[in-house]
């Protein structure tokens, strides 16, 4: 009779195929909700209503209702007593407005009317820097990791799954919740309470990202890595796209912005279902790699021990591809917090479709990040990938810093290069962890990786958001805001770049000293 073979559950092409897709759909709602409020920054800082017109221009109530009173007066035209409540879908309203430099009598119909929540720019980065608060103040991504070594996949899977819902529901409450002029801390209450739900959700879905790549290292080791780790990247950008390209019409259509969070809600609430069904897997994949070991007579896996540490703080490498994370992520991640607004004041597109311009970045990188993934598998040239996709970084900031080609289609043309640049550098990144540290530490160099680039994630747009407030700010002599300049904002991302740039270039010498094997393919022939 012949004999059978044990085989490991991860070595059936289905089911590890079917593990990454299901974690990767968890990582996608997760992603959806960390930018769900990119597109809405115009609508937080603008306070009161927002009307919207079928022309997909946008002014805010109170200035609407300003000029048609003045057009009526100067034109001895009966009165409107126009109202904020009396702005509904389908309202004809003339006024006049300055086209081309010139006075012209425009005629407009209101197609929507959306609630502005007041915020300034400093509140609205605070707020968007807080994803990172809780991992990098209080060095919850750090013990995360260590909790994923030490307790396994499931236990923190489920936890980190959960701190994302629960903070999810904290921000949508925030947001949907009318808290008067109550301040705390010198900012309105809202930011704080829905600063403290990013919070936690940014907690629970950095855990989540450390988890599903041990995860995917778990079962593609020796396999097809880069490409596994790039879809599910890709993956994950489909959530960002989506957040970005429909977030603003969700909001216009239900007149709040609070409602794009809770369709981001619900979908995590399948996500967190769509990791304990994963959780079955896993567990029939331990006990099948448990028989194998001891089919072929192994000892137990040695477990974590906190002196294993010690291997990953001392490696050059490890610490290189950290500081390049931290320089690239912070070069892109924030630049996406502020891009609608750049594209609606720099190229003067018009806030309906400004979302849609951020939005190319991540629908490129849904093909190119498993395309670059897989050639990264076959051919190698890791390092050599992260040095182009750091130079490429690095000349699109310069191009959205410089005061020139202010067109919508230079936009669209710079955004499609800087998607290029999201896929390479990503997909050579991450699968080259592993390449670096062991598998038995690679649960806490992810977490240190994630770490510091959350010190970036954090504070990043907190700087971008106070230098648009004190230098970026244009105002005519009322002091009323009549745009923004965003040379200096726009800069400050460049020289990330060129940090990026310098790390990369570093790494690659590093590597052809120390052969890590950046430079060669991951699959074994
Ligand atoms: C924001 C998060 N910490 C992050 O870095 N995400 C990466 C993907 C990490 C995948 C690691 N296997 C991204 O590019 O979105």
């Amino acid at each position: 009779m012949k004999e059978q073979i044990q085989q490991k559950l991860s070595d059936s092409r289905v089911a590890r195929w079917t593990a990454l897709m299901i974690v990767s759909f968890t990582m996608m709602c997760g992603y959806f909700l960390t930018d769900v409020m990119s597109p809405l920054e115009n609508l937080l800082t603008t306070k009161g209503k927002v009307v919207y017109f079928t022309d997909d221009t946008s002014i805010s109530a109170d200035s609407l209702i300003s000029k048609v009173e003045l057009f009526a007066a100067a034109n001895a035209l009966s009165s409107p007593e126009l109202t904020v409540e009396k702005l509904e879908e389908g309202a004809e309203l003339q006024y006049m407005e300055t086209v081309d430099g010139q006075q012209q009598t425009v005629q407009k119909t209101i197609s929507s009317v959306a609630s502005g929540e007041g915020w300034s720019s400093t509140e609205y980065g605070f707020f968007s820097g807080a994803y990172g608060y809780i991992n990098v103040f209080l060095l919850m991504l750090f013990f995360g990791g260590i909790i994923l070594d030490k307790m396994g996949i499931r236990f923190t899977g489920i936890m980190s799954c959960g701190f994302m819902f629960a903070g999810a529901l904290i921000k949508w409450y925030a947001l949907s919740t009318d808290f008067g002029d109550t301040m705390l801390f010198g900012m309105n209450m809202q930011v704080i309470l829905a600063a403290l739900g990013f919070a936690i959700f940014g907690m629970g879905a950095e855990i989540t990202g450390i988890t599903v790549s041990k995860i995917i290292v778990k079962w593609f080791a020796g396999k097809e890595l880069a490409l596994a780790l790039g879809l599910q990247v890709a993956m994950a950008r489909i959530g960002t796209a989506i957040a970005l390209g429909a977030s603003l019409s969700v909001a216009r259509m239900m007149g709040n912005v609070s409602y794009p969070v809770l369709f981001g809600a619900i979908a995590l609430c399948i996500g967190f279902v769509s990791f304990l069904v994963y959780c079955v897997m896993d567990k029939k994949e331990d006990a099948s790699a448990l028989a194998v070991r001891q089919e072929e007579g192994q000892s137990e896996e040695e477990g974590f021990r906190l002196a294993d540490l010690k291997l990953i703080f001392c490696s050059k490498g490890f610490w290189l591809i950290t500081l390049l994370c931290l320089m690239f992520y912070a070069g892109v991640f924030p630049f996406l917090k502020f891009a609608t607004k750049l594209m609606i004041y720099k190229y003067d597109v018009p806030e309906s479709f400004a979302g849609m311009i951020p939005a190319l970045l991540p629908f490129g990188t849904i093909l190119l990040t498993p395309v670059f993934g897989s050639l990264y598998d076959r051919i190698g040239r890791g390092a050599t990938l992260m040095i182009i996709g750091s130079v490429m970084l690095t000349v699109v900031h310069v191009l959205f810093a410089l005061p020139l080609m202010n067109y919508w289609w230079f936009a669209v043309v710079v955004m499609i290069v800087l998607g290029i640049a999201f896929s390479l550098v990503p997909s050579a990144m991450w699968p080259s962890v592993p390449k670096i540290i062991p598998m038995k530490q690679l649960g806490s160099a992810y977490a240190i990786i994630f770490y510091i680039q959350n010190i970036g994630l954090a504070m990043v747009p907190v700087l971008i958001g106070w230098v648009i407030d004190d230098f970026a700010t244009l105002r005519d002599t009322s002091g009323a805001i009549t745009g923004y300049n965003y040379s200096i904002p726009m800069t400050i991302f460049a020289v990330f770049g060129v940090c990026a740039v310098v790390i990369s270039l570093m790494l690659r010498v590093d590597d052809a000293k120390k052969h890590y094997g950046l430079e060669e393919a991951n699959m074994k022939k």
